[in-house]
Order: C-alpha cells, then sequence, then structure tokens
C-alpha cells in the first residue's frame, strides 16, 4: 500500500517509541530487529522501502525539515522549541500526552525583581511570559528542572507534568498552564509533493488508527 516510493520515518528513542510501535503495527508496519535490543540506528521494516532511523527527541524536526527522513514522530513541545514553520504537522498521534506548566515553591514570595525561570523550553518559556507582559530571566537548563527551586537557582520552572508526581515529590506544585502536549506526525515539505501518493496513504492509514483509538469528537 505505501510501496510506491521510499520512506524514511524518524522516531525518538525515549518513550514516545514505545507507544508509537504499536500505532505503525496497526497500519502493518514492523521493525526487522527488534528495536529494544537492536543497537542499530537505521532499521529495515517488513515493507520493503519503508525504513526507521532512530534518533533524539530534540532532533527528529531537524532530520525531517532537511529530507533526512520523510516523516517524524515529535513531541509538541519539541516542536514549540524548534520552531514549526518548516514542516507540516497534519496529524496528533494522541500519545505521549502531558502538559507544559510553569511550576514552583507553594505561596513562595518572589520579591519585585526579575523571576528567574529554570527550563529547558526556552522559546515556550519566553513567548509564555512575554505574552504576560512580565520581565523574566530564563536559565537552560537540560533536565531535572525540579531541582532549580529547592537549590535557589530559580524562583520557576517551565517543565512537562502527566501524573505530576515528580512536582510533588520535590514539594513543587503547578502554577499555571502553558500548552497541553502530545505527539504529532510531521512531514516533510518536499516529500509531500515529490512522493505524495506513500506519504498520504501512511498518513491516513495513522489517521484511521488514530480516529479508531480516540473517536473524533461530534
Ligand atoms: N512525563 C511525561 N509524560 C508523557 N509524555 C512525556 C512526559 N515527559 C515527556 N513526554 C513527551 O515525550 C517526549 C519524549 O520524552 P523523552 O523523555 O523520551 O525524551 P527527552 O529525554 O526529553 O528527549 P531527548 O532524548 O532529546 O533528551 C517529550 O518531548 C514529550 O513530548
Ligand atoms: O508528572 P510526572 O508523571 O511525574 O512526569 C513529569 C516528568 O516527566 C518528564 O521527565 P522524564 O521522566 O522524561 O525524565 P527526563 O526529563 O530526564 O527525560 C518531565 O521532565 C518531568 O520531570
Amino acid at each position: 500500500m505505501f510501496n510506491d516510493a521510499p520512506l524514511t520515518i524518524a522516531l525518538p528513542k525515549g518513550r514516545i517509541f514505545d507507544e508509537v510501535l504499536p500505532r505503525l503495527a496497526e497500519i502493518g508496519i514492523h521493525a526487522l530487529d527488534d528495536p529494544h535490543h537492536s543497537r542499530k540506528l537505521i532499521l529495515a521494516t517488513n515493507r520493503p522501502g519503508i525504513k526507521l532511523v532512530l534518533i533524539r527527541a530534540s532532533d527528529v524536526p531537524t532530520y525531517v525539515e532537511y529530507g533526512a527522513a520523510d516523516l517524524g514522530v515529535v513531541g509538541k513541545d519539541v516542536l514549540m522549541e524548534h520552531g514549526g514553520d518548516g514542516l507540516y504537522e497534519p496529524l496528533d498521534l494522541g500519545i505521549a500526552r502531558c502538559r507544559m506548566m510553569v511550576a514552583g515553591i507553594p505561596n513562595a514570595d518572589h520579591g519585585p525583581g526579575r523571576l528567574r525561570i529554570a527550563t529547558k523550553f526556552v522559546r515556550s518559556a519566553e513567548r509564555h511570559f512575554a505574552a504576560q507582559g512580565r520581565q523574566v530571566e530564563i536559565i537552560k537548563l537540560y533536565g531535572s528542572m525540579e531541582l532549580a527551586p529547592l537549590v535557589g537557582l530559580a524562583d520557576l520552572i517551565v517543565d512537562l507534568v502527566e501524573s505530576g508526581n515528580t512536582l510533588k515529590a520535590n514539594g513543587l506544585v503547578p502554577l499555571e498552564q502553558i500548552a497541553n502536549i502530545s505527539a504529532r506526525l510531521v512531514i516533510n515539505k518536499a516529500s509531500w509533493k515529490t512522493k505524495h501518493r506513500s506519504v498520504t496513504a501512511l498518513l491516513e492509514a495513522l489517521r484511521r488508527v488514530v480516529e479508531r483509538v480516540q473517536p473524533v469528537p461530534t
């Protein structure tokens, strides 16, 4: 069905990977090697012409934008940081759902000065506070953001929250929601034109799976 033109699909190795594999299986795409045990970064599939490339979540938009992959799966948080202009983003896969939130120590008095915000989501945080007309200083971190308010590095953090357990375990509370996050299918703009048949066949097959799992509200 998708075999008219070869397709490369970029998948992030982290938590999205385990949720997207069953979706691909439902449309009849399986990796030939066990992806959990293989060290290969390019995986052939049972569909001749369809291969998977396994990369860091934050690199997916770059691979797809430059056409190194025709399609990719990536969190909305990563897209918000990358800037979405160079890509098509036609489908919300409804997996890896969480929220991007501002969080901090409960009832903290931050005083009159500029708030310090620790986050790995620099652009999203800047945009959020600028829209509120609040002057902030953003401190870029690469992980364990929850630590920053506890050791006086920052007043607030911007991080992803799912169950809220990580915040709770560190004595922090969610304060403001910035965005609902889920994984998206992204498509290279040139592939959309030059490989239209195979790209749209894959997109529509995935869309049917997503709608079956979570029917579109009427
Ligand atoms: N607690 C969570 N619950 C649900 N989805 C999440 C959660 N944390 C992250 N995600 C989503 O899953 C995506 C991948 O997260 P993961 O932790 O696997 O990668 P990462 O370590 O953030 O990325 P990288 O490998 O580039 O450092 C995130 O971009 C986000 O969209
Ligand atoms: O609300 P919760 O269910 O506790 O989930 C939120 C946590 O999940 C993510 O981290 P992750 O586990 O991916 O670790 P990482 O940031 O080191 O990748 C996020 O950065 C939070 O720390």
